[in-house]
């Protein structure tokens, strides 16, 4: 099978970044198997290990528990996968299907499941005797249970899916578990899965107690010896208390600025180690480091757009990209579900000409194949989405954040965050989904002016954006077949081209029934989700500050839907509620309007 070699492909980009990226020894020389070393260059076209998989395999191999943390799009997939295989096929009694689970990888989605399932399956191509499985949300549970019985060597599992089976597929054999690895980690548990997870590690045996560790780290019901590993690009204190009831003495891995330094650097299993050692290692402290991971060639910019230009400006820049680049792709994030199937809609059928006179020339205002992604999906269009996405050469992605961990679209040149993310961590898996080993790649951030502290909040992450020339891109756009026309505005929210596709805008969604009513559900959940956000960033995405006349013209309504008046105003209660019971003062609240008023 011809396979594209990825090291080749993207060493020489000339911009320096795969120096960083890729590791200067062999797979080989990692201590695994030949035979495996082969299937890496062959299947997958990984001719040399990156800096991470140099860096976690042969600890990892050695059997040590181990938490990784090294920065999106740096191949920690194949890290944790090549050790599993290499021990599996070396196993002197060929493993069989009837002695049920070895190793189980816990993802938090199940896209991500897919993936991982789609890589072992091609480091698999050698050992058919091993055998890779899935089991997830929205898959139908009696294919899986008889797939279970039959014996999954290698599981890629999301946590409930998982408990379900445990608890109630008897034949599930796991025995013989060995592997535990939590892909995603902090996403795992950010998803609310932090109960599921104890249970499992519970009916695993896996769960360490606070007195008897050691001990309980080993299966009740078997005598292997267990190895944990937990993977992310953001691992922070969230992740220390699965560390903690989880990891046995584990070797920390992770990147100190371009390079990878290991935090604990040990080349085998050494039982004695010092007493010294074994306490700062079972303390399992996962450092709070304030400095998230991003790709050092990713080109980070922000767009300030008053809240009722931000259509306009949307498809704007989808335009500006895809005449810039006609091969291409983009993934826009929203914060609902709603919303992305409303843009989806509107980029399906609007039309759009820049002679408003004249109605006979209008065209399809952005000629790229659109996808979108989201969990309210039926499971079946929700992978065909995924998957034509993946191969596409020139497209556009509108998701939600269920695309933001873990996946790997190749070829993804601009992320653009229309909705802000929220949390740092989230702002860094969502614009890691481009950029990847060493590739080029921009992300495009869309602010509010009232919203522009999240900047700060960023740059407390080390995380640092430089401005977008928003009007020059505007600029560019001819406007009744004339540029210079649009020239002479200097404010976004006057500008003529904005102007004129916002009022097109608005008549479209007036003139298709199905349209509007798409529109003012996605103006309802954009609202809700906009009062959703926590701590700190309540201060930044306050909806009070918002005129939520503007926030309707961002969804081309006119007006801004009466009904959603009411909700809206039962949310600011019950948010006055919250804040009083967790004794956020008014004089706090409005210091912190004051503070972010432009
Ligand atoms: N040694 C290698 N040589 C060439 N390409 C590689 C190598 N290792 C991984 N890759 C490729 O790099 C890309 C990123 O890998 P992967 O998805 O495992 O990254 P990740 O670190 O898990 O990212 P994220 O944090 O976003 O989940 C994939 O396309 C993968 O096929």
């Amino acid at each position: 099978m011809a396979v594209k070699k990825h090291s080749q492909g993207v060493k020489n980009d000339g911009n320096g970044a795969n120096s960083d990226v890729f590791a200067s020894c062999s797979f080989s020389s990692l201590g695994l198997d030949s035979n495996l070393c082969d299937q890496l260059c062959e299947r997958l076209g990984f001719e040399v290990p990156t800096q991470v998989q140099a860096q976690a395999i042969p600890v990892i191999l050695s059997g040590r528990h181990a938490l990784v943390n090294a920065a999106t799009g740096t191949g920690k997939t194949v890290a944790y996968l090549a050790p599993i295989v290499h021990h599996l096929q070396g196993y002197e009694n060929r493993i069989q299907r009837s002695d049920g689970t070895f190793a189980l990888v816990l993802v938090p989605t199940r896209e991500l499941c897919l993936q991982v399932y789609e890589i072992l399956q091609k480091l698999l191509h050698r050992f058919h005797w091993i055998v890779p499985g899935y089991i997830m949300g929205g898959e139908n549970r009696s294919k899986e249970k008889a797939r279970l019985r039959k014996g999954i060597s290698i599981l890629i599992a999301t946590p409930g899916r998982l408990l379900d089976h445990l608890k109630n597929t008897t034949s599930f054999l796991y025995s013989n578990l060995r592997w535990i690895i939590f892909d995603e980690a902090d996403r795992i548990l950010e998803l609310g899965f932090g109960k599921d997870i104890e249970e499992i590690l519970d009916l695993l045996g896996s769960r360490k107690t606070g007195h008897d560790e050691q001990e309980n780290t080993v299966p009740r019901h078997s005598k292997i010896q267990r190895q944990n590993l937990l993977l992310s690009a953001t691992l922070n204190e969230k992740v220390n208390h699965l560390a903690k009831i989880s990891l046995d003495n584990p070797v920390m891995i992770g990147l100190d600025g371009k390079k990878i330094e290991p935090i604990s650097r040990i080349e085998s299993y050494d039982h004695s180690a010092s007493d010294e050692d074994n306490e700062d290692m079972n303390s399992s402290k996962i450092p709070t480091v304030g400095d998230y991971k991003v790709p050092i060639q990713l080109i980070q910019r922000y767009m300030k757009v008053p809240c009722g230009s931000r259509l306009p400006l949307l498809l704007s820049i989808l335009k500006h990209l895809f005449e810039k680049e006609s091969s291409q792709k983009v993934v826009v994030f929203f914060s609902t579900c709603d919303a992305v199937d409303f843009h989806y809609s509107l980029l399906g059928e609007f039309q759009f000409s820049s002679y408003p006179q004249t109605e006979g020339i209008r065209q399809q205002f952005l000629g790229c194949k659109t996808f979108r992604l989201h969990g309210n999906m039926v499971q079946e269009d929700r992978r065909t989405s995924f998957q034509t996405f993946k191969t596409e050469k020139s497209a556009l992605l509108l998701s939600s954040d269920v695309s933001a961990r873990g996946l790997d679209f190749p070829k993804v040149r601009c992320i653009i965050q229309y909705d802000s993310p929220g949390e740092a961590t989230e702002y860094v898996h969502r614009v890691g989904r481009t950029a990847r080993l060493g590739e080029r790649g921009e992300s495009l951030l869309f602010l509010q002016p009232v919203e522009i502290d999240y900047l700060q909040d960023l740059e407390k992450h080390g995380v640092s954006l430089i401005e977008y020339p928003v009007l020059k891109m505007l600029d560019s756009f001819p406007l009744y077949g004339q540029k210079n026309l649009a020239k002479k505005s200097v404010f976004l929210e006057s500008h003529p081209w904005v102007l004129c596709l916002q009022k097109a805008l608005e008549a479209f969604i007036m003139s298709k029934p199905e349209m509007d009513e798409l529109a003012r559900k996605a103006f309802c959940s954009w609202v809700r989700a906009y009062t959703a956000h926590r701590g700190e960033l309540k201060r930044i995405f306050m909806i009070k500050k918002l005129h939520l006349g503007h926030v309707a013209k961002s969804f081309a309504l006119k007006q801004q839907p009466s009904l959603v008046g009411q909700s809206f105003q039962k949310l600011i209660k019950k948010r006055k509620r919250f804040e009083k019971k967790n004794g956020l003062s008014k004089k706090r609240r409005v210091a912190s309007v004051t503070k972010c008023r432009p």
